[in-house]
């Protein structure tokens, strides 16, 4: 990959190729596949539909022309039985159109929502870095939901009104075809006032779905940082900044309605010189005895039947530039390629000891800002090596390449000879254990976040975790055990439970490698003592590397490096590093100024 990974695709405010309105409909089309035969009854309905609609101002057309000047006094209550059997018909049929347009619709937009979901699992960690994490929620609920009323309902509107629209005007045509042309002159100005509506409308839909990923944003971001907003007492700052982004939506949302509001009365406008036009010249043609009555009068009808389409499609249009707008949301997620993923014909990572070599690596999240240049390191199989180095250093980014959460632009990453781009994501990161000090746990039960290390472990294997962890005297405290739900719905744990339940699901996981990102922050010296033991244990035999802040940790690692500005500059064990006397021995001092150099302090 050439340098300046993935921030040219991806750069803010960037887009990925939109979404048209042809492409949002074959989309939806193809996620409908499957269900033609639902599809086929909606269809069969939708002409059933037109049929009957036409059928009935032929009844009024015999009324008027036959049924009162034949004084047929014996067809009133069949005539009147006729309409209301059609109307009774068609209610039923709308009924069974709508119901399986609206089963289609759900299967589709569920589907969609599958497939937006598992597209958001294939991007790279790079993608995540520069996206928005309420934005993307927005995407998947609030923009996939407007879809939906598109598919539900709209879609089945358009093909109806479409039918009823061909058939009555081809009908109209057939009695009279000078009045039809002439009233079909009206239509090429709807068509004009509608794509330049249409085209507004879109624009400001998006601004109305982007405002309404920002107060999702916020939201996510706020709520979630709740206690930070309560501890600065900045509650009032982010109400001010909520009402900012809310009043966005609202304004968004009103140029929409304006819009609307302008464009229905110039359709109903247009519609109404038709009937001036049917009128007018329908009269004129009466009058000269060249039309009957009861066919201006069926004419009229039919042509508030033509009409009646374009009115639907005036509110309709709204939820396709509406839907179009959101699509183009979806389209953007399910367009962009993850810049990390498997290579064609990766293979399986088979480990033998599990060592680790970073060759002449050279890496940066953004273009002419390299985090590491040139870089060399060898994490040798079964040992523990740790990083040490100024914050900014570099050390998290080794880490992070190890697991192929980016890649480099620059020289290679191999492990026991085969080179990580080579291997396959999935048999790569079964292999990696990661224990943070951010421990991250997910809603559910103890057993569900420590099966999440391996889901098919035997009750035994779990206990078993969790006593090399020191994590079992705590769980069995707790009066459901292992079934005790944490997270959002569940109990709170302390700093120290949640890490080690991270390293007894590590345990239990079992990977040869082991990347250990300083777990020991900020806890109290008995949680410190057990953790440091259940560390211990999940290091023993294993390739490890521990990025290190408190030197305190990493004593007995077997080699430490010593990481400036993406460079490696020192080398060597505790003791060699400390006699030394460089910039390990320097770190040292500020944080054990009371210490004597080569002085062993036990682990604590
Ligand atoms: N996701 C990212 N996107 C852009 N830049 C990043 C990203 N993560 C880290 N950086 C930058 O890369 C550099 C190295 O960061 P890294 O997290 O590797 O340092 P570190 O040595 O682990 O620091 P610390 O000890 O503070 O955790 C820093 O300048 C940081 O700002």
């Amino acid at each position: 990959m050439g340098p300046g990974y993935g921030m040219r695709r991806f750069g803010t405010g960037e887009k990925a190729p939109p979404g048209s309105i042809r492409s949002m409909f074959r989309r939806v089309l193809q996620h409908a596949r499957g269900q033609w035969r639902i599809l086929a009854v909606a269809f069969v309905c939708v002409i059933a539909i037109s049929l009957l609609e036409f059928i009935v101002p032929q009844l009024t057309r015999y009324t008027i022309d036959h049924i009162i000047p034949e004084r047929r006094f014996g067809l009133l209550l069949p005539l009147g039985g006729a309409v209301l059997g059609a109307a009774a018909l068609l209610g039923g049929l709308r009924y069974v159109s709508a119901a399986s347009m609206a089963a289609v619709g759900q299967r589709v937009i569920h589907r969609l929502r599958g497939d937006l979901y598992r597209h958001l699992h294939r991007l790279d960690v790079g993608f995540y870095d520069r996206r928005r994490t309420g934005d993307l929620m927005s995407r998947v609920t609030s923009d996939v939901s407007i879809l939906q009323q598109l598919i539900s309902s709209s879609m089945m509107q358009l093909l109806t009104d479409g039918f009823t629209f061909t058939a009555i005007a081809l009908y109209m045509l057939w009695i009279d075809w000078q009045l039809t042309l002439l009233l079909l002159a009206t239509f090429p100005f709807m068509l004009l006032t509608t794509r330049l509506f249409g085209r507004r409308m879109r624009a400001s839909f998006r601004t109305v779905q982007e405002s309404v990923a920002d107060v999702s944003d916020h939201l996510h971001n706020t709520l979630t940082g709740i206690r930070l907003i309560k501890s600065f007492t900045a509650e009032a700052h982010e109400i001010d900044r909520f009402g900012a982004r809310s009043r966005r939506n609202m304004e968004a949302n009103v140029r929409v309605v304006r819009l609307r509001a302008a464009y229905e009365p110039i359709i109903d406008w247009l519609n109404y010189l038709g009937l001036a036009i049917v009128l007018v010249f329908g009269a004129w043609l009466a009058m000269r005895e060249a039309l009957t009555v009861g066919t201006i009068v069926a004419f009229i009808a039919y042509l508030r039947l033509l009409q009646n389409p374009i009115r639907h499609f005036s509110r309709i249009i709204n939820t396709i530039q509406q839907s179009a707008a959101a699509y183009e949301r979806i389209a953007e997620i399910l367009n962009t390629e993850p810049q990390v993923a498997d290579a064609p014909g990766a293979a399986e990572l088979h480990l033998r000891g599990g060592e680790v070599v970073f060759a002449g690596v050279g890496f940066a999240y953004k273009t002419g800002e390299p985090v590491l240049r040139d870089f060399d390191l060898t994490l040798p199989a079964g040992q523990v090596t740790a990083l040490v180095g100024s914050s900014g250093s570099g050390k998290t980014t080794v880490a992070n390449l190890i697991s192929r959460f980016y890649d480099p632009q620059a020289g290679q990453i191999v492990i026991d000879g085969q080179p990580l781009r080579e291997v396959t994501l999935a048999s790569l990161r079964g292999q990696i254990g990661f224990v943070s000090q951010e421990v991250v746990l997910l809603d559910g039960t103890i057993r569900d976040n420590l099966l999440y290390g391996k889901p098919d472990a035997a009750d035994a294997e779990l206990e078993s975790a969790a006593r090399a962890a020191h994590a079992d005297a705590f769980i069995a405290a707790f009066a459901d055990g292992y079934d005790t739900q944490i997270g959002e719905r569940g109990i709170k744990l302390s700093g120290g439970q949640k890490q080690r339940l991270s390293i007894a699901r590590t345990i239990l996981k079992d990977p040869r490698i082991v990347i250990l990102d300083e777990a020991t922050a900020a806890l109290d010296t008995e949680s410190e003592q057990l953790i440091q033991e259940a560390l211990a244990r999940l290091l023993r035999g294993r390739t490890c590397l521990v990025i290190a802040h408190r030197l305190s940790t990493i004593r007995q690692a077997d080699r430490i490096h010593v990481l400036e500005h993406g460079r490696i500059v020192e080398s060597g064990n505790h003791d060699e590093l400390l006699t030394r006397g460089g910039r390990y021995r320097q770190l040292h001092d500020l944080q054990f100024p009371q210490e004597e150099p080569a002085e062993e302090r036990p682990m604590s």
